[in-house]
């Protein structure tokens, strides 16, 4: 496997004590289209930052094609839309785009103009004059217009109305299959996540938990229902909350026979995801097709 991207003990110090994010290897191939999750304030914008090289690791390093990414040589290869978008207020729309062209040697100028056009935003009008949405709309069209091998986006649903989000992941599938570049998107949107992603790195308290493909992820657990009694002894357990009289428990699975007791039930990433998030000390065990570095 090459990775496009690939990090080793990367991690971030702020001050003098506090790690915004530690311990954090992976890799990951082209084309590939990553679910960045997490709680607030994991790590997920510290690793964005870092992918992106507008911070420097304390520790580790992260790399595109073998370029550690706080080098300039990176930069050409990499787009980011971060929380705070980008853009010149006094600025129009149009010289938003010259300006891309301009500053970013591979830059599709028409492509993006067309796209915006398409979602009707007005390109003569000034970007301090566009709405919140219409401004990340923006941000985006000049991120994936940059033809950049990795494309970083923090949160880029957050402020979009419910018929843009779904348009958004279908253009992004569309740049990943036409151009092969690979695509990390943090969101705590799970479920939309799930339409489009195909892998996921989850953050918890500042480190890297979880790293794998998605459907290994989903194919690899269950969550087993069944009375508190049966709970005790159980195998592979990743997090289970309990009532008086019911324990529902997520579970790494291993298609060997369970306690007659348990109704066992197939996963959503939404389950894997929250199971991980409650039970910070657990691992995967198995992660056949996409091994961290
Ligand atoms: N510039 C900074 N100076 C000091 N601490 C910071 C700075 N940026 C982030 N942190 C801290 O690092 C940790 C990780 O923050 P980060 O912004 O990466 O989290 P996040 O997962 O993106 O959170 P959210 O989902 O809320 O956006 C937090 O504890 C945060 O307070």
């Amino acid at each position: 496997m090459t990775a496009v991207l690939d990090a080793t003990g990367l991690g971030k110090r702020y001050g003098r004590r506090r790690w915004g994010l530690r311990n954090c290897s992976f890799a990951i191939p082209p084309g590939r289209v990553v679910a960045l999750v997490g709680a607030n304030g994991a790590g997920k914008s510290t690793l964005l930052r870092l992918i992106a090289g507008l911070t420097r690791p304390t520790e580790g390093v992260v790399r595109i094609d073998g370029v550690p990414t706080h080098r300039r040589e990176a930069l050409a290869r990499v787009a980011y839309v971060g929380q705070t978008k980008p853009l010149y207020d006094g600025f129009t729309v149009a010289e938003m785009i010259r300006f891309g062209a301009v500053t970013n040697p591979a830059f599709d100028q028409p492509g993006t103009a067309d796209r915006l056009r398409d979602l009707g935003i007005p390109l003569e009008r000034s970007v301090g004059r566009l709405s919140g949405g219409q401004r990340t709309q923006v941000a985006i069209a000049l991120a994936l217009g940059k033809r950049a091998d990795v494309v970083l986006l923090d949160e880029p649903m957050a402020d979009l109305d419910p018929l843009a989000r779904p348009a958004l992941l279908g253009e992004l599938m569309a740049t990943v299959e036409e151009h092969g570049c690979t695509v990390v998107l943090s969101s705590h949107a799970l479920t939309e996540l799930a339409d489009v992603c195909d892998s996921l790195l989850l953050v918890n308290d500042g480190g890297l938990q979880v790293a794998g493909l998605i459907d290994d992820l989903v194919t690899g657990h269950r969550l087993l229902v069944g009375p508190v009694e049966a709970y005790a002894g159980t195998a592979g357990v990743v997090s289970a909350r309990t009532t008086e009289r019911q324990a529902t428990a997520l579970v790494q699975w291993r298609d060997e026979p369970v306690d007659p007791r348990w109704a066992v039930h197939p996963v959503t990433l939404s389950d894997v995801v929250l199971g991980y998030l409650r039970s910070p000390d657990a691992t995967v065990a198995a992660r056949p097709r996409q091994v961290p570095a």
